[in-house]
């Protein structure tokens, strides 16, 4: 799959301001941004059921404004809502799905028995659709998405609003898909997601790429090893980070950040972070912060950086 310059408008509004992505046969590839990045807007587009504004895109060679019902035979698609047919078992609902692409019963019959075994689905397999949990339905979504065997699986926001649990059984079953050798794309505003899957992801935000890379690559260029958030208070964390910014390159403090409820400092080791705080705090530079706590740096952190921002709100 590979775009060049894509763009999305409505109206007076760029959504999506000239994107470029390669994603490679086999890899789990992510839009990691916040609400609102353009996130969707770009994997309508690829889906061919957005129009885009300008830019070329080619998948599997093909341009989907050229052919789009033979991009979408390779394709599968999940969206963001769930749009599954409530009044229909989990099995009918497979079968429809697969009827619109033209699969025939004898196919689709043992293929909707295989996919509600992969979605570990086999018990509610003929339970009504709205009798499942959503975790249940997210899986069920993905299932029927596989009715085709797609190559390239898009998926927007996959586990937005599920459990911790039902979020790491969905994870587990993309993980098995991309080792069986589907390509994945898949969006997030969650940086734990993206590190759990993405082989190499973009970080997105206001329609635009910000930085590109794997998650290490991206946290070793962007940030740093470790993190140390302090809680000095909330009419405090202006005035510490301040002077913590000072510090900045003295060695150990690679760079500092300030939220509202906390300041975080970056370095290569947390025991020369703590080193470094306390000896402000004795030196009474800092106050003393009400707690402190060390962890390894994330995507978030990488968000936050490049942005000024957090990627949930
Ligand atoms: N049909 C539309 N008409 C006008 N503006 C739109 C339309 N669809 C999306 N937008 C705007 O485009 C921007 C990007 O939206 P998009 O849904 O792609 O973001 P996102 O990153 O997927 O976030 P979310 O996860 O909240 O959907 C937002 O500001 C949104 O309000």
């Amino acid at each position: 799959m590979r775009a060049r310059g894509l763009r999305k408008q409505y109206g007076e509004f760029h959504a999506v301001k000239g994107i470029d992505l390669d994603v490679r046969p086999g890899e789990c590839f992510g839009l990691l941004g916040p609400n609102g990045a353009g996130k969707s807007t770009t994997m309508r587009m690829l889906a061919g059921t957005s129009q885009r504004t300008a830019g070329e895109l080619s998948i599997m060679g093909i341009d989907p404004e050229d052919d789009g019902p033979a991009v979408r035979a390779h394709l599968g698609v999940v969206p963001q809502q769930d749009n599954l047919d409530e009044e229909l078992t989990a099995r009918e609902n497979i079968l429809i799905y697969g009827r619109y692409f033209g699969l025939p019963y004898s196919y689709l019959k043992p293929k909707a028995q295989e996919l509600l075994e992969f979605a570990q689905l086999t018990e509610k397999a003929d339970a009504k659709v709205a009798d499942l949990s959503g975790g249940m339905k997210r899986r069920l979504v993905i299932a029927r998405a596989l009715v085709n065997e797609p190559a390239l699986f898009l998926l927007d926001e996959p586990t937005t609003g599920l459990d911790p649990q039902a979020r790491h059984t969905l994870w587990d079953r993309l993980y098995r898909l991309k080792e069986r050798g589907t390509t994945l794309l898949l969006t997030t505003h969650y940086m734990d997601e993206a590190e759990q899957l993405c082989d190499r992801l973009v970080v997105v935000d206001a329609g635009e790429i910000m930085a590109a890379g794997t998650p290490a690559e991206l946290i070793r260029e962007h940030a740093s090893r470790e993190v140390l958030e302090a809680r000095f208070g909330t009419d405090r964390n202006e005035a510490a980070a301040r002077t913590l910014q000072a510090h900045v390159g003295d060695g150990v403090v690679h760079r500092v950040e300030v939220l509202p409820d906390r300041v975080l400092l970056y370095a290569e080791r947390a025991d020369d972070l703590q080193h470094a705080l306390q000896r402000l705090v004795d030196d009474g530079a800092v106050p003393a912060p009400a707690t402190t706590l060390t962890r390894r740096a994330s995507l978030e952190d990488v968000f936050l950086i490049l942005t000024g921002r957090t990627l949930v709100d």
